[in-house]
């Protein structure tokens, strides 16, 4: 167990006795946005323990030094990965940048405590199942192939079965959530078209994460909009293509189109389909609500309800919209999550609950934050 930072106010968990049984979880990349995140959500978790929490530059530091935010929280100091006591922990959240992630995980599994280690990884890493389309978009051989393809790709409403015996999760990215939880069962149904699929996506600048970088910076951001990764050349795309070629059961090919957004969270996905013979945009809305009805987390509205990144923010939630377009034959969707929470840190939780048989809204229960 780390030494505890000074200065904190512990608080008791509201909702638990004593006698609970407690998992011991270390955060990885605990100074980043995502594993800040995860600290603000878990720390009201009443299944878990905040036992290890790792930085890079910042080891050393508490956490309050580095997030003011969390500053109320009896938490541990800042580790390097290397001095985590493993021994110590049952559950690993990892949300370090892609690429560091894929060796570290496979020494950490073939370790003395691999047996017993249960991960929930929200880089890119693990996301992709084919090594080939990995080396291909991430400019490098997979380090970890046997884990690739071991990992279960965690969006939750989709592969909970799946997630309750994986010892890695692959967390979705941003992005490919929000492009997913509108199409995967609008193709599985054979409702839409393949192709086309066109995927106009906006997002705040924390998905960018905090490291300094000169695309981040205020004066980039702010009072203005631009798309990036045009023309199929944004790393989400395998990703999204991945899994709607499975949701499809046949390969299918996405114009996706990112774009940077002058908001610290949110991603709004407008997606663009064409209805197959027979359907109506009414049945596709119908067969979005039958799907997600007994879903905590994702709503269909009604066609008069806005789909707003600001109802979402802050919360686990995302909200989809099912519009007719003026051409008949084409519909338009919308969908809106929280990047940091549903698009990262509050999916590797749901993810974990599944894992671990505990309820799957513990820890997420947030409502957005408004205005
Ligand atoms: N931001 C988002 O919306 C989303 C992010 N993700 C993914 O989650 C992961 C984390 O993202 P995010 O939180 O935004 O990133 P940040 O850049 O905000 O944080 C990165 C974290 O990793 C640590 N770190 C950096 N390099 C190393 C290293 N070589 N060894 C050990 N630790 C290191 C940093 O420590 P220090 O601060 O000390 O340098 C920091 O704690 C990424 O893979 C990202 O792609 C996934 C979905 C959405
Ligand atoms: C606004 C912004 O920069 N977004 C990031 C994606 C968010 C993210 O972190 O995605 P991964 O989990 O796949 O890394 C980007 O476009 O690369």
């Amino acid at each position: 167990m780390q030494s505890r930072s000074p200065h904190v106010i512990s608080f008791q968990h509201e909702d638990t006795g004593p006698m609970v049984e407690r998992v011991r979880v270390a955060i990885l990349g605990a100074s980043g946005y995502t594993g800040a995140e995860l600290v603000r959500l878990l720390s009201r978790h009443p299944r878990v323990t905040l036992a290890a929490l790792t930085a890079n530059r910042k080891a050393g530091q508490a956490l309050a030094q580095v997030f003011p935010h969390l500053g109320g929280l009896d938490l541990p100091v800042l580790s390097s990965v290397e001095a985590v006591d493993w021994a110590g922990i049952d559950f690993v959240f990892c949300a370090l940048p892609h690429g560091t992630t894929q060796a570290l995980l496979r020494d950490l599994l073939d370790g003395p405590h691999g047996g017993r280690l249960r991960i929930a990884d929200l880089s890119a890493d693990f996301r992709l199942r084919d090594p080939e389309v990995y080396a291909q978009w991430y400019g490098h051989a997979h380090q970890a192939v046997d884990l690739q393809k071991e990992a279960v790709y965690g969006l939750t409403e989709r592969n909970r079965t799946a997630l309750k015996t994986a010892r890695l999760v692959a967390v979705p990215g941003c992005y490919p959530t929000s492009a997913q939880l509108p199409l995967s069962p609008l193709l599985a149904a054979g409702l839409i078209e393949t192709d086309p699929l066109i995927i106009d996506a906006k997002s705040g600048a924390s998905g960018a994460g905090r490291e300094a970088r000169e695309g981040s910076l205020h004066c980039e951001v702010s009072e203005g909009v631009h798309a990036y990764g045009i023309g199929g050349t944004h790393r989400h795309t395998p990703e999204i293509e991945q899994e709607l070629s499975l949701a499809a059961g046949r390969p299918v090919r996405v114009t996706f189109t990112p774009h940077l957004m002058p908001m610290n969270r949110g991603i709004l996905s407008t997606i663009y389909v064409r209805l197959t013979e027979g359907t109506t945009v009414d049945a596709l809305r119908d067969h979005l609500a039958a799907t997600y009805a007994g879903e905590p987390f994702v709503r269909v509205v009604s066609a008069s309800e806005a789909v707003h990144t600001r109802h979402v923010r802050g919360s686990n939630h995302v909200l989809i919209g099912v519009h007719a377009d003026r051409s008949p034959g084409r519909a338009i969707l919308v969908c809106a999550e929280d990047n940091l929470v549903k698009g990262a840190s509050g999916q590797a939780i749901q993810d974990m609950n599944v894992m671990l048989g505990f309820e799957e809204t513990l820890g997420l229960g947030q409502a957005p934050l408004f205005p």
